[in-house]
């Protein structure tokens, strides 16, 4: 049966990165994508962003929507500190599957939950199910049209507190421009805007931050 393209990351990175070692993993994964086949992951450039976003925050709890192969799973979860955990969302089973095998190689599969469903469904479930009380931070990277939508659930759902922090990655490229509207024009969300690149590309691309102020 042929592999799928998600399955030829994993299995480069099985057989070059060195297990336990998620900055191994990541730079394994860039390697593979820029080199050989290109990949949705967030990448080293746009990577960077989110590093500094999660430094910045140091969230005990955060929440991923949009796990693909476990790229910025493993490297959120890298960067958090002792007892803070992950939540991550992947709506496709597949690379659900492939995901959790990159975590657990990369060995941050204590501080990551892999939920795997559509986001709608899982979002009303993190306070009951979940345990969670609100978000420290979450990153947005799934489908953008899912964007607006699940922020607005979020709000509902009072699942954000005062100083909670969204990065939401693909603001130019693929795009997202309802989001875009939905959170400059929102006064409860003070928004800064990061110029980047469309990973392993020369493509523009752009993550932005909201902060909700409550
Ligand atoms: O759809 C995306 N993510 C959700 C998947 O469940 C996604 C797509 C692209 C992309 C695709 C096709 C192209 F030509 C250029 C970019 C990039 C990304 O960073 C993304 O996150
Ligand atoms: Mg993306």
């Amino acid at each position: 049966m042929n592999q799928t393209k998600e399955q030829r990351i994993l299995n480069f990175v099985l057989q070059n990165a060195v297990r336990g070692d998620p900055c191994s993993v990541l730079d394994t994964i860039d390697k593979y994508c820029s080199q050989k086949e290109w990949a949705m992951n967030v990448g080293d450039e746009k990577g960077l962003i989110l590093d500094k976003t999660v430094e910045e925050v140091n969230p005990s709890v955060a929440l991923e929507l949009g796990t693909y192969c476990g790229y910025s799973a493993v490297r959120i979860a890298r960067l958090l500190k002792a007892g803070a955990y992950l939540l991550t969302v992947e709506f496709n089973p597949e690379f659900a599957a492939i995901a959790k095998q990159m975590i657990e190689f990369a060995g941050v599969q204590d501080k990551v939950k892999l939920l795997e469903g559509p986001s709608e469904e899982i979002i009303p479930q993190l306070k009951k199910k979940y345990e969670v009380d609100t978000l420290d931070f979450v990153f947005l990277d799934h489908w953008k049209d899912r964007y607006t939508p699940d922020t607005i659930l979020l709000q509902e759902c009072n699942l954000l507190r005062k100083g909670s922090v969204l990065l939401a990655d693909n603001i130019i490229f693929p795009g997202a421009p309802e989001f875009l509207n939905y959170i400059r024009n929102n006064p409860h969300f003070q928004c800064t805007n990061y110029p980047s690149h469309l990973e392993y590309m020369k493509v523009g691309d752009a993550m932005e931050k909201a902060v909700f102020l409550g």
